[in-house]
């Protein structure tokens, strides 16, 4: 019987021959991981199901993003009983301050994450792991702590929505303007509700894994269950130094049933903005071409990356941050912090006036690093702009790519890579 990537992956770690949408299974899990901000309760809820041990201690990821370095008392407080924890439970990986990076980003940059495995982890963007054709999955702390206790995990089989994505991508257009395209084309219709979003096409064979992560990251803002790309030679160099695990070329079959199929041609495809308050609400950057902004902010699980820097360094070498704009600049891990110095692309920001700080989530939850005040007017690179998401109430927030906000940081209201004088 035909299934897509999804259903296979779901049917070969339940032991089944094959799994239906709709379908209830108990599935084995590759890795759990969990965070500073959530992580304890975790613990403790796994305390409260009567287990000392967790079910490997090699699969049990711990990371500190949200909180590192403490703003405040309350969150070092927060942090060293994290510590304790995840000491106390002997767990193998645990990247704290100093090896830290935003969760998902260490999940597929270590290699924690396999192609044709499912990973859960306690945060929404866990999503982006089928970036390597895995299922990446968000749950709760109460089933995080069930699979940390037995490897397990049950899940209700999704049904799969491909999206067949042809063209050529324009210069200095990027994933995350397909990301915000199809989420203003959805419109958040309920279409994609708890739906396995399947990427193809020339297109996506052409994009690199920054890209893909950041196109199934943001499949969750879209309602869906998990966003995934099959893997392929670009996912295969990508893994070759970060796993000794054996995995294969799961691929859906072609005749294998999808509830909805979505052609995009991206040649017409540009940068592609979100208005403040409303992901859903995305427009073409030419039509807020001039509109003025405070702070820039480029960082995040979504756009964190290397590719990310180095086409904001493009752009950038040698000009200005104007006057008028704040721009803070946050790596989404030690290694991308690193690997963007070595290549000269923090050197070239840093000299262009951007002020780049050390990984971890930052402002994106409003929690630190350039949090939002009132009257701020932000141009960030992140995937939440609902209201006071960046900390106050009275900012607003547009969602665009690393290249739109570096073009427009340099002339002090927004504008067009495309176009942008050199
Ligand atoms: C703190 C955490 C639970 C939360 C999430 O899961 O999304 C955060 O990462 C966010 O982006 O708002
Ligand atoms: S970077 Fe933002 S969206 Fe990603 S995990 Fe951290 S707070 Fe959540």
């Amino acid at each position: 019987m035909a299934m897509t990537i999804t259903e296979k992956i779901m049917a070969r770690n339940s032991g089944k021959e094959h799994v239906v949408p709709g379908q209830l299974v108990w599935t084995d899990i590759h890795t759990v991981m969990t965070m500073d901000y959530l992580g304890k309760t975790c613990f403790d809820k796994f305390r409260s199901l009567g287990k000392e041990e967790v079910f490997d201690k090699d699969r049990v990821i711990c990371v500190s993003d949200h909180l590192v370095p403490p703003p405040n008392q309350k969150f070092a407080t927060m942090l060293n009983e994290w510590r304790e924890v995840v000491k106390q439970h002997d767990i193998t990986n645990f990247y704290d301050l100093g090896r830290q990076g935003i969760a998902h980003q260490i999940m597929v940059e270590q290699g924690h994450v396999l192609p044709g495995t499912i990973s859960i982890g306690t945060d929404s963007h866990a999503n982006t792991y089928g970036a390597v054709g895995a299922m990446g999955n968000a749950i709760g702390v109460t089933d995080a702590a069930v699979a940390m206790a037995t490897g397990k995990a049950w899940f209700r089989v999704p049904e799969s929505v491909k999206f067949n994505i042809t063209g050529k991508w324009q210069p200095w257009v990027m994933a995350k303007d397909l990301s915000l395209h199809i989420m203003g084309m959805m419109h958040w219709n309920g279409h994609l509700l708890y739906k396995a979003l399947e990427f193809t096409g020339p297109a996506i064979d052409s994009l690199g894994m920054a890209g893909r992560m950041t196109l199934c990251n943001m499949t969750v803002d879209l309602g869906a269950k998990n966003g995934i790309i099959a893997p392929d030679k670009i996912t295969e160099r990508y893994l070759r130094n970060r796993t000794t695990d054996a995995w294969d070329f799961i691929a859906s079959d072609e005749d294998a049933h999808y509830d909805q199929v979505y052609d995009i041609d991206i040649s017409d495809l540009g940068p592609t903005i979100a208005m403040p308050g409303k992901l859903d609400d995305t427009v073409p950057v030419e039509k807020l071409i001039g509109t003025k902004f405070n702070k820039a902010f480029v960082g995040t699980c979504t756009n964190g990356r290397l590719e990310d820097f180095a086409a904001m360094a493009e752009i950038m070498k040698g000009k200005q941050v104007h006057r008028d704009v704040n721009m803070i600049l946050v790596p989404a891990s030690q290694t991308v912090y690193l690997e963007a110095l070595r290549a000269g692309y923090i050197e070239t920001l840093i000299m262009a006036g951007a002020a780049v700080d050390t990984p971890s989530c930052a402002a994106c939850a409003g929690i630190h690093t350039g949090v939002a005040g009132d009257g701020d007017i932000v141009l960030s690179a992140g995937n939440r702009n609902m209201t006071g998401r960046m900390g106050s109430k009275k900012a607003e927030i547009y969602l665009t790519s690393p290249t739109v906000v570096a073009a427009s940081s340099i002339k002090g209201e927004i504008t067009d890579p495309r176009t942008f004088d050199f």
